[in-house]
C-alpha cells in the first residue's frame, strides 16, 4: 500500500526518448507494440497501478507527436486523485534525457524515482520497495538481482551491443559479489540533481559511460542501496526481450507468474 505523505512529494521520471537501435524496428522502441499496446503505454499503466507518486514525467524523443498524443490520451483516463503528466523533450543520451525530466519537475518534490519506459512490466512491489527504502530514510535505491551466468573480465572490449569478436579472458568476477541493476531507480532529489549536475561537463567518453543514475551518486560518495528487484522487470532491448515480454502478458502463465 502506498504510503500517503511519501506520494505527495515524490515524481516519477519515465525515460522513453530512446531510439531502439538493438531492438531494430525502426522506430522509437516506447511505440514499439506489445500485447496489442505500445511499450510505453504498459510503462505508464505500471507507475500508475504502483502509485508512489504524485507526479510522473515522460521523456519522449525530441520532434515526437505519437508519443505526446498517446499521452494526452492516457491522461484522459486518469481518475481524480492521480498523478499529473507531463512531457519533456528528451536528450541525445539516456543521461540528457534524465537532466531534461528533473528540471521540469514540480515544486515541492522531495523524492524521484528514474524508470526506463523499455522496463515495461516492472511490477508495482519494486516501485513500492524502492519508495519504501526511500521513506526509510535512503537517499538513493536501487533494484537488484542475482546473476546467474559466470562473468568474465576481458582484455579488451572490441564489440558493441550483442556483437563480440575473439578476444582473451583476463579473469572472473567473483558472481556473490554481483547484481544486474534495474529500474525504477530512486533518490532523493536533491542529491540526484547535484548528481547530474556534476556530470554535465563529462566529455563524450565519460558521458558514454554513465548506464544508470545511481553511478552518479556513487561517484559523490553518498552510498547506494540495493532492495531486491524482478525478472519481469527485464528490459525490452532485442528481439528475443520482446518475445520474452509479450510471453509475461500471453503465455500459459501469462502475469499470474510472479517471484518474490
Ligand atoms: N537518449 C535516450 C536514450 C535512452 N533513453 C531511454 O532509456 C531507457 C534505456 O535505454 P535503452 O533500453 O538502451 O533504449 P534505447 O536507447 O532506445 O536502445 P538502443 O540503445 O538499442 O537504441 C529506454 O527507456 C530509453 O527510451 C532515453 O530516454 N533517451
Ligand atoms: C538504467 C539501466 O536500465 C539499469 O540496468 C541500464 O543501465 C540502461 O542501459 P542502456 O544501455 O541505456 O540500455
Amino acid at each position: 500500500m502506498s504510503n500517503p505523505s511519501m506520494r505527495s512529494v515524490t515524481a516519477v521520471i519515465v525515460v522513453a526518448a530512446g531510439s531502439g537501435e538493438r531492438l531494430g524496428y525502426g522506430m522509437p522502441k516506447a511505440l514499439v507494440p506489445l500485447g496489442g499496446e505500445s511499450i510505453l503505454m504498459h510503462a505508464l499503466r505500471g507507475v500508475v497501478a504502483a502509485d508512489v507518486a504524485r507526479q510522473i514525467c515522460v521523456a519522449v524523443p525530441k520532434g515526437d507527436t505519437e508519443m505526446r498524443e498517446l499521452i494526452a490520451d492516457f491522461t484522459v483516463e486518469l481518475v481524480d486523485g492521480g498523478p499529473e503528466v507531463s512531457v519533456v523533450d528528451g536528450g541525445s543520451t539516456r543521461a540528457d534525457s534524465v537532466r531534461a525530466a528533473l528540471a521540469a519537475l514540480e515544486e515541492g518534490t522531495e523524492f524521484v524515482l528514474v524508470h526506463d519506459a523499455a522496463r515495461a512490466l516492472a511490477p508495482e512491489r519494486v516501485f513500492q520497495r524502492v519508495a519504501d527504502a526511500l521513506a526509510a530514510g535512503a537517499k538513493s535505491v536501487i533494484p537488484a538481482m542475482p546473476v546467474v551466468d559466470t562473468i568474465k573480465t576481458v582484455a579488451a572490449t572490441s564489440g558493441a551491443g550483442t556483437e563480440i569478436a575473439p578476444e582473451v579472458v583476463t579473469g572472473t568476477a567473483n558472481r556473490e559479489q554481483l547484481r544486474a541493476v534495474q529500474t525504477p531507480q530512486g533518490f532523493e532529489l536533491a542529491t540526484l540533481r547535484r548528481a547530474h549536475g556534476a556530470a554535465a561537463d563529462f566529455d563524450d567518453q565519460q558521458s558514454a559511460s554513465v548506464t544508470d543514475d545511481a553511478m552518479l551518486v556513487e561517484l559523490l560518495g553518498v552510498p547506494v542501496h540495493a532492495v531486491r528487484g524482478a525478472s519481469q522487470s527485464l528490459k525490452i532491448t532485442t528481439p528475443l526481450d520482446l518475445i520474452i515480454a509479450e510471453g509475461l502478458l500471453e503465455g500459459p502463465l501469462g502475469m499470474r507468474w510472479v517471484e518474490g
